[in-house]
């Protein structure tokens, strides 16, 4: 049985509590907007993808039952709801581009005059519902491509590196840097995975040894920390991470020690792709300096299960992300196949 973080049906849409695990497995309803928005900034879900299908999914359970008594009624109730939603997390942009596309929609239909207002109300359900189906067929994609990637040439099962979660957690399934990985075990070459505990937040620890336990992969839990001492004493193979907003140079932003992952990898020629749908990839942004980084509460940093362990009184500094340069990925590994950060922006376009 596989893992999911998502649960949607005809207007009722229930999540996957990720705060509460590995200790409990509790799906907890999500009846608007509203709710959308608290699960999103607490973090009961998380992970770019499943953020924005979550976000938008929240919208149709909002709208769903209601009745408008104009077209421009629903247009405003889906403009607003949306310029909210998009403030509860900053760094990821795949909710943004999301509600992009949605206002899009709801716009091309709001000047149709064929379509009535139940028949605009249904046309935006059946759009946001498609999601789901779309990340999962993006997912598979990417495993597929960054298996051929990591295996060209390659007669020997390989051990792969990752950080943070990125698998059916963090989507609507199967999963991006975890997909691979997941990819790569299908066809019997996976010999070991190791995960960081990615700090503070310990979404490693907590939700992809989650998942690599779940699925029986061989799997090695390391601290952050501890990376650099690995990649010293065995040979890892690649190391693959997830992609919050991903600029047009390349430029990766990512869950925070993704950089220094990337620097430790270039120090012992370890290859490090990023394996991001399209749906992450935001060319209207240049550089990666120029993406905005999320600063999270400093209980996330000071605290553990609410206990505290750090020492009460010490200033913190919490950015929940971190921009890996282009020069230091190999390869962004996309549903549409492994792009050099280079060629990215040009890919878009071709769209
Ligand atoms: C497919 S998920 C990609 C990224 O969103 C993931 O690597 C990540 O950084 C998640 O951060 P989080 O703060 O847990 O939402």
């Amino acid at each position: 049985m596989t893992l999911e973080a998502i649960k949607y049906k005809a207007g009722q849409l229930q999540i996957l509590d990720q705060l509460l695990l590995p200790a409990e497995s509790k799906y907890i309803p999500v009846a608007g907007v509203k709710d959308g928005w608290n699960a999103i900034y607490k973090m009961q879900v998380r992970g770019a993808p499943a953020i924005a299908i979550v976000g938008c999914l929240s919208l149709v359970v909002e709208i769903y039952d209601k009745q408008y008594d104009t077209k421009d009624a629903l247009q405003s109730e889906i403009v607003e709801q949306l310029q909210y939603l998009v403030t509860s997390r900053p760094t990821a942009v795949n909710l943004k581009l999301a509600a992009d596309d949605v206002k899009a929609l709801a716009e091309s239909l709001l000047a149709n005059e064929t379509v009535n207002g139940e028949g605009m109300k249904q046309e935006i359900i059946k759009s946001v519902e498609q999601m789901l189906v779309k990340d999962i067929e993006d997912n598979r994609a990417i495993g597929d491509n960054g298996a051929n990637a990591l295996l060209k040439g390659v007669d020997r099962p390989l051990k792969l590196l990752t950080h943070c979660n990125t698998g059916s957690l963090a989507t609507a399934g199967y999963g991006t840097a975890l997909g691979v990985i997941r990819s790569v075990n299908e066809r019997n070459l996976l010999d070991h995975v190791y995960c960081t505990e990615t700090r503070p937040y310990n979404q490693g620890a907590r939700l992809t040894a989650y998942e690599l336990v779940h699925d029986k992969l061989p799997a090695t839990l390391v601290t952050d920390s501890m990376v650099a001492a690995l990649l010293n004493s065995t040979k890892v193979d690649a190391i693959i991470v997830g992609a919050d907003r991903v600029a047009a140079n390349g430029d990766t932003a990512n869950k925070i020690g993704t950089y220094q992952l990337a620097v430790v990898a270039k120090h012992h020629a370890v290859p490090f792709y990023v394996a991001a749908p399209f749906t992450s990839i935001d060319v209207a942004i240049q550089d990666g300096s120029r993406i905005k980084i999320e600063e999270r509460p400093e209980q996330e940093l000071t605290h553990i299960g609410g206990q505290r362990i750090a020492a009460p009184g010490i200033g913190c500094w919490n950015p929940a992300f971190d921009v890996t340069p282009a020069e230091l990925i190999t390869g962004i590994i996309t549903e549409r196949g492994v792009l050099k950060p280079s060629e990215l922006a040009e890919k878009v376009r071709q769209k």
